[in-house]
């Protein structure tokens, strides 16, 4: 009988055991904020003005010092001296004395002198004069300058990926060029004799899917992917594969052949290629159970099952958790809390992966658990997320609420 994954650690003994034996270089780099939308953010950022940048009218009417109106009405107007009226997005040229009024529009700026907008609706002008016919209070209808955000203080912290908010805001408070994290180049090596792309499908072969589904995910998590294809189980083309692909990236990710069979190649590849090699080839997980992690020279490479299931999975459990520690960066993580439809078994002692639907029902969120094998594609294409179970849980029940983990 071959040799068994004797040891097994959970996900997160994973990362604790191999965290400081690797590095990855993090270069930062400067880059037009236009352009910095997906990019992780090096240090934090600062406001480069005050938001707003000036007292502002938050509708279009009649700037006036509120004691001059008070208790204006329908039937006891307040009439004013008209100076005119202010253009949006110059500097007033009057100020507002008493018994004196002007026209702001709505983001205009509010002249010196008045404390108060009243709505052009509760107005009427009539030659130089303007007719008030309601009371506001002091500081009604404006945004003070400053008011939702002082010039220096922090818009965006270190290691947020910036989003299509973060770049307007970005952009809104004069921030020109922001400083953030070179993406990390990622070498992808998927194996397997099985595997093809002849097409029509030879028999006894399948095409690949890990490989290209991977570099998706990795571009999707701002990771720039190089994939060396799909390289023949034979340990030389591997090593030499593997060579390549660790002085290209700052890490590898390679696929199938991680289990016992006698093709599995990955464990000796790894091992040959520098020091200290497998660390670990076991996660007390499921799928993902043959999962390994190995270190040469200091780079990682991550052997993941060829199951396409668990090479998802793992890759969205464990190897984003592991990049984003070490980076001190945020990948963003959808999760939601949904009712179980139906139970759920899992083996106690191993965190489990479960894939679930989504469905709104009378407003609330239900998760449908999806039976499915570690090969699985389609079901995985059904799913919208996964459910995991911890490894001190033996399954869960219908109508269990639990954290749901979007895709
Ligand atoms: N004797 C044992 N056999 C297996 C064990 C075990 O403990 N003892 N573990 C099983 C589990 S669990 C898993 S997971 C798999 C892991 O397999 P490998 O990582 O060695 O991967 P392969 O054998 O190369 O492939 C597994 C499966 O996936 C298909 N595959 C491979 N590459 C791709 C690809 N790029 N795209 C789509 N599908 C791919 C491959 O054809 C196999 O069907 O081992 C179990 N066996
Ligand atoms: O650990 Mo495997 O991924 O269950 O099929």
């Amino acid at each position: 009988m071959g040799e068994r994954f004797l040891t097994v650690y959970s996900p997160e003994e994973v990362i604790e055991k191999i965290f400081d034996l690797f590095d990855i270089d993090i270069n930062v780099i400067s880059i037009p904020t236009e352009h910095s939308f997906g990019y992780y953010i090096a240090e934090d950022i600062r406001s480069k003005i005050d938001l707003p940048p000036f007292r502002k009218s938050l509708v279009d009417g009649y700037a006036v010092k509120s004691t001059d109106i008070k208790g204006a009405s329908y039937e006891n107007p307040v009439f004013l001296k008209n100076l005119g009226e202010v253009k949006i997005g110059t500097k007033p040229a009057v100020s507002i004395k008493d018994g004196s009024t002007c026209y702001v529009p709505t983001g205009g700026v509010v002249p010196d002198g008045a404390d108060a907008v009243v709505m052009v609706e509760d107005t009427e002008i009539k030659g130089d004069t303007v007719f008030i016919f309601k009371d506001v209070q002091a500081t009604q209808n404006i945004f003070e300058k400053g008011a939702e955000l002082v010039k220096e203080s922090v818009v965006l912290t270190k290691g947020v990926r910036i989003n299509e908010l973060n770049i307007g805001l970005l952009n809104f408070t004069g921030v020109e060029f922001v400083q953030v994290i070179s993406p990390l180049k990622v070498g992808l090596i998927s194996t397997g004799d099985e595997v093809t792309d002849e097409h029509p499908l030879p028999y006894g072969k399948i095409f690949d899917y890990n490989g290209i589904t991977l570099k998706h995910l990795l571009l999707k998590d701002g990771f720039i992917p190089s994939f060396y294809g799909v390289v023949k189980d034979n340990a030389e083309s591997i090593k030499e594969a593997l060579k390549i692909a660790l002085k290209e990236n700052d890490f590898v990710i390679m696929t199938g052949g991680t289990s016992k069979g006698n093709f599995d190649f990955t464990v000796n590849t790894i091992n040959s290629l520098g020091k200290p090699g497998v660390i670990v080839h076991g996660l007390n997980a499921s799928p993902g159970k043959p999962t390994i992690f190995g270190i040469v020279n200091r780079k990682l490479v991550v052997g993941l099952s060829g199951n396409p299931l668990a090479s998802v999975m793992i890759y969205s459990i464990v190897i984003r958790n592991l990049i984003s520690k070490k980076l001190k960066i945020i990948i963003p993580e959808k999760k939601i809390i949904g009712k179980l439809s139906n139970q759920v078994s899992s083996r106690k002692g191993r965190t489990e992966f479960v894939l679930g639907r989504l469905k709104i029902e009378n407003n609330e969120n239900i998760i449908e658990p999806l039976l499915s094998d570690s090969s699985f594609t389609f079901v995985l294409n059904e799913s919208h997320g996964f459910i995991k179970i911890p490894q001190e849980k033996e399954g869960l029940l219908a109508n269990e609420s639990v954290e749901f983990f979007l895709w």
